[in-house]
């Protein structure tokens, strides 16, 4: 199966090569040799935390429970905080297997790390959205940057930091970081909410539902109505206005429910963080686990999708543990490649109005 979606659906990826703008590489089987691996675990590679807010902790107590390292560090300023929640955790350590966490002010502690998770930013208030506080959290990452490429030069980097989009442009553009190692988690929340809140309207498992929101992590969000599948039949073909204007049973509001979806959990808590703890960690675990897993991540994908600028947006990739090794190119309707087109514009202005 996956060998001729290769052939059929997916074009090459970037890893380990940079495309030229006038002559974009032919299509080659990239990362065959981990495709074909798919299944072998990596295991006992240490994981640092950078950010140990509540979604540094959201993510650390997942990244445990699933037994995804023997070596978690955390890094914050805060340091009496971080050293507490150590501890916390490391009283009931005897369940999770789990060896050692550091708590550190010292980027060095995080040498040799295999997944570096970037959770240091600012929260959208109420009447923010997450483009609002780009150039606040900007000056955030140049700062806590250097360190992290000095020590850490190997690792994959999995950005949560808001925008997250705009975040991991600037994060690849300061590291010089190959495309395939330093992603976000994008949209693959986004697209766990909106099998949600389809399973939801349908009164299925979350589980029976599969389908995909590209695009940016935010407002101009595209869901892919033409992806969604739910127990094998697909929606698009029994409703093929499904999403649309003229759309009478107005499945639209399921995508409104998505793009909302942050702002009504923060409107009472001040903050997500379980559900984004769920998404980094289960990311890490198709990494880790050269899964082979398809996930709407985010990542520089210039040259696919007809997308001709570099932009960091969330297009469904296969995940193995050299990173992402395949982009999926979906085939969209037409009213799908519109909205692609709105966000891939959006994310655009957002990169070129941050200063760094
Ligand atoms: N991509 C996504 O789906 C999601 C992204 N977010 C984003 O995650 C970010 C963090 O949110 P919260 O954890 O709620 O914020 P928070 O304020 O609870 O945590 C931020 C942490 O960063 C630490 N920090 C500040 N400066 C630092 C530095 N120089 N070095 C190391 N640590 C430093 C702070 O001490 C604090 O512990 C925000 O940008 C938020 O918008 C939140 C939820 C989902
Ligand atoms: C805050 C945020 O980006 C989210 O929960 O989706």
């Amino acid at each position: 199966m996956l060998a001729q979606w290769s052939h059929r659906c997916m074009t090459r990826f970037v890893c380990k090569r940079e495309f030229s703008d006038e002559c974009p590489p032919p299509p080659t089987k990239f990362q065959t040799k981990h495709l074909k691996e798919i299944g072998k675990r990596q295991h006992d590679e240490k994981i640092s935390v950078v950010g140990v807010g509540q979604v540094g902790i959201a993510c650390s107590a997942f990244i445990l429970q699933r037994r995804l390292t023997n070596h978690l560090v955390f890094m914050d300023i805060r340091k009496d905080w971080i050293k507490a929640e150590a501890l916390d955790f490391l009283h009931a350590s005897s369940t999770t297997g789990s060896q050692k966490i550091t708590a550190t002010v010292d980027g060095k502690e995080m040498a040799g790390s295999k997944y570096v998770v970037i959770t240091t930013g600012l929260r959208p208030t109420k009447d923010q959205s997450r483009l609002d506080v780009a150039q606040k959290t900007t000056d955030m990452i140049v700062k806590i940057m250097p360190p992290l490429l000095e020590y850490c030069p190997n690792a994959t980097f999995i950005v949560v930091s808001n925008p997250a989009d705009v975040i991991t442009w600037l994060i690849q553009k300061l590291g010089k970081l190959p495309k395939h190692r330093c992603l976000s988690t994008g949209c693959h929340l986004d697209s766990l909410r909106f099998r949600y809140f389809i399973s939801k309207r349908l009164g299925v498992a979350p589980s029976a539902v599969e389908g995909y929101i590209i695009g940016e992590h935010g407002n101009s969000s595209v869901p892919v109505w033409s992806s969604v599948m739910v127990g094998g039949i697909a929606l698009l073909r029994i409703m093929p206005d499904i999403g649309t204007e003229s759309d009478k049973e107005k499945w639209s509001k399921v995508h409104e429910q998505v793009v909302k979806g942050a702002s009504t959990v923060s409107s009472i808590k001040t903050y997500t963080n379980w559900a984004i703890g769920m998404t980094v960690s289960d990311v890490i675990s198709a990494l880790k686990d050269n899964s082979g897993r398809i996930l709407s991540v985010a990542t520089d994908v210039q040259g696919f999708m007809g997308i001709e600028d570099s932009v960091v947006l969330s297009l469904p990739c296969i995940l193995t543990s050299d990173g992402i090794a395949q982009v999926v190119e979906l085939p969209l309707t037409d009213f799908e490649k519109d909205m692609l087109k709105k966000s891939v514009d959006t994310l655009i202005k957002a990169q070129c109005s941050i200063k760094f």
